[in-house]
């Protein structure tokens, strides 16, 4: 039996745009209002599909979100035809309409925590999508999460889906992006690594002050719970909160792992020596713990240039490469960092710069863009394989695209009725090429 670690990226949706959204995370801040352009992000996104699907890895495609949410504006009390509801609330309230207009569902490191059926008690592959409830755009995806997951991971004898967390930011839910899981082959049990940014129901314990910590223990504990993992299998750590305060809203952001391979940041935990120690021990393999120091990168400048949201997969031949952003190849600091650390003795042998600009600007690298699900060739066979990339799912996918999206979006263009109808008519013919059935609360 064949195992493999699938990356499942979020297409990037037709209303993609930066709206300054999303407090903590300084790229959205920092870009909010600029000229987007759905059309480039969408095919920067499948280029990096495309390239990890060359490389011999199992890719997989996952679908946006109908935007703008007018089931989201009529609930807060607009009222009229779809193009009556825009208007009005774009008129009284930009703010709120910008956030129901978000394509943030491509960033699918939060679409959900995945736990492979080696670690889970009946032997499934268990989905709990992320509740997302620190922010408000964010909110609004995983009911729609759900359903598209079960439409691509459908026989329940493989694969077991949760309900989201409730919707409270007690139980505030980020998803795989701040989970990791460790093995020494991707068939075999694992320990997964749930990082928290604080305690909700102990407020004695460290938090962020300024920023938001998104994620709580007790959401974590709760997904772990789900899905049937262990003591032995189970590590919680906590994020250092100041680094939060310096712009790491997930821990994606500051570390990545893969198989026996933990490259992280100097401060992205607390009390890490003992947490790392217990990683390595209920694992009972030999970890590389490769952790940069701040004196050779700043967690300014990895915040920066995205160095830890990066993926680290694993090819044929066992060695590992690291997918990077290219701010990472513009920044002189983190370039040789990294050409360093290839000439060293650890799993990691070379870097692949890929151009995810459009997503950067909304603070979503390489790793964002992807939900990882580790599956046996059973599994993988009963996955929805109209998902699967291939190289006439990426010429029907980019030729799509040119067929739907915009070349440039303001956010004043979002009140385009239009917009709503173009988006509609994309997703309804993406859910024929990816063979979801009716996802979307449009065609329900
Ligand atoms: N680190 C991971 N895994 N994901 C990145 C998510 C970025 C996303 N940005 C946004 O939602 C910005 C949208 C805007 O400002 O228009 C967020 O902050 O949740």
């Amino acid at each position: 039996m064949k195992h493999y670690e699938a990356n499942f990226d979020g297409l990037v949706g037709p209303t993609h745009n930066y709206a300054g959204l999303s407090y903590g995370n300084v790229a959205s801040l920092s870009n909010a209002r600029s000229v987007s352009s759905p059309r480039s992000a969408a095919k920067q996104g499948l280029k990096k599909m495309k390239a990890l699907h060359d490389m011999g890895l199992v890719q997989g495609v996952l679908a946006p979100q109908e935007r703008p949410d007018v089931y989201a504006l009529r609930r807060l009390g607009f009222q009229g035809t779809d193009a009556q509801v825009l208007s009005t609330a774009y008129k009284a309230s930009p703010a709120i309409f910008q956030a129901v207009c978000s394509a943030s569902s491509m960033w699918t490191a939060n679409a959900a925590t995945v736990s492979a059926s080696a670690d889970t008690a009946d032997g499934r592959v268990h989905f709990t999508p992320a509740n997302l409830t620190n922010k408000f755009h964010r909110s609004l995806e995983p009911e729609v999460t759900g359903r598209i997951l079960q439409a691509m991971f459908k026989n329940p004898d493989y694969f077991q889906h949760h309900t989201h967390l409730p919707d409270n930011e007690h139980f505030g839910d980020e998803g795989a992006a701040n989970h990791t899981r460790f093995c020494q082959d991707y068939g075999l049990e694992g320990v997964e690594m749930f990082v928290y940014g604080r305690y909700a129901f102990d407020g004695s314990k460290p938090a962020p002050k300024k920023y938001p910590a998104r994620q709580t223990r007790e959401a974590s504990e709760a997904v772990a719970r789900l899905h049937g993992l262990t003591d032995a299998s189970t590590v919680f750590v906590q994020q250092n909160p100041e680094v939060i305060e310096q712009g790491v809203f997930h821990n994606d952001v500051i570390a990545v792992g893969n198989q026996n391979v933990l490259f992280y940041h100097q401060e992205a935990f607390l009390n890490t020596e003992a947490k790392l120690a217990e990683l390595e021990q209920k694992l009972q393999v030999p970890m590389h713990f490769i952790e940069v120091p701040t004196e050779q990168v700043s967690v300014a400048e990895a915040v920066k240039t995205y160095m830890f949201n990066t993926q680290l997969v694993t090819l044929e031949n066992g060695r590992m490469v690291i997918i990077a952003p290219t701010e990472c190849e513009e920044s002189a600091i983190v370039r040789s960092y990294f050409e360093e650390l290839v000439s060293k003795d650890t799993p990691i042998k070379e870097v692949r710069y890929f151009d995810v600009k459009q997503s950067m600007r909304n603070g979503g690298g390489p790793a964002c863009l992807r939900l990882r699900v580790a599956m046996n060739d059973a599994e993988l066979g009963a996955v929805n394989q109209a998902c699967i990339m291939s190289d006439a799912l990426f010429e029907r996918l980019n030729s799509w695209v040119d067929s739907h999206y915009r070349d440039e979006l303001s956010t004043a263009d979002l009140a385009d009725p239009q917009l709503l109808v173009e988006s509609r008519e994309a997703l309804d013919e993406l859910t024929q090429i990816l063979q979801l059935g009716s996802v979307y609360p449009f065609q329900r």
